[in-house]
């Protein structure tokens, strides 16, 4: 298997503190990694560094062997997708949302797309035109996870995406990951859930940085 996304000697600093050191992580292609460790160990902060949305202050993180600082946020975004706790819907609509993914990057809209991963959440294809006001926390959940996954991305980075669903929303949301997954999809989730961290393939646990950061267990 290939890798696909590589963390080396990955430290991150702000305003003089040390938030994470000597991280590294070598992640293949199709595989389900885990990140696990105390509140404040720096989970989300590895996510955003995945994600581009923050910038190591020491070593390198690789994508496909070319660091991540050389990609265009757009071209990468295409790539490595990030969903959060609390989703964000905009627009007025859902298909609004779900058409956006394509409209930024000026392609058609791929319906057959938007209707296969509307079936896989359990939502009717009727639920386009449902205002975003009127879903449910769990609705917007499935939402927002599906428009990430609407333009194919190579990794998803879930970061507590089933924290606070009900067991329905997240049996539904557990489904999607799996069918990604089958899809040879790689997948990287911070979660507190025991199910799903018995479910990966891997777990990376990291400690408080005065303990000893990035300890990997498999
Ligand atoms: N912009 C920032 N400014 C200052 N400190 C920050 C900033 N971002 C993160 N931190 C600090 O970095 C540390 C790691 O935060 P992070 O959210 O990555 O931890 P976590 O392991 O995901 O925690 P939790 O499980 O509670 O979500 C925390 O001590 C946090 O206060």
């Amino acid at each position: 298997m290939n890798t696909i996304l590589e963390l080396k000697k990955v430290g991150y600093q702000i305003h003089n503190k040390q938030i994470l050191n000597n991280i590294n992580m070598n992640i293949k292609e199709g595989e389900h990694w885990t990140l696990v460790g105390p509140s404040g160990a720096g989970k989300t902060t590895i996510l955003m560094l995945m994600a581009q949305m923050i910038s190591p202050t020491a070593g390198e993180i690789m994508f496909k062997s070319q660091d991540i600082k050389t990609f265009p946020p757009t071209d990468y975004r295409r790539s490595v997708s990030y969903c959060f706790q609390q989703p964000t819907l905009f627009g007025k609509t859902v298909r609004d949302n779900l058409e956006f993914p394509f409209q930024i990057r000026k392609q058609d809209v791929d319906v057959a797309r938007m209707e296969e991963l509307l079936e896989l959440v359990n939502l009717p294809k009727s639920y386009l035109e449902n205002t975003v006001n009127e879903l449910s926390g769990g609705e917007k959940q499935r939402i927002a996870l599906i428009r990430n996954l609407m333009i194919r991305p190579d990794i998803i980075l879930l970061d507590e995406v089933t924290t606070g669903l009900d067991a329905e929303n997240k049996e539904i949301v557990h489904n999607l990951i799996e069918s990604f997954h089958h899809n040879n999809g790689t997948i990287v989730q911070i979660t507190h859930d025991e199910g799903e961290i018995k479910g990966a393939s891997k777990i990376f646990e990291l400690k408080k940085i005065t303990d000893k950061a990035g300890d990997k267990h498999e």
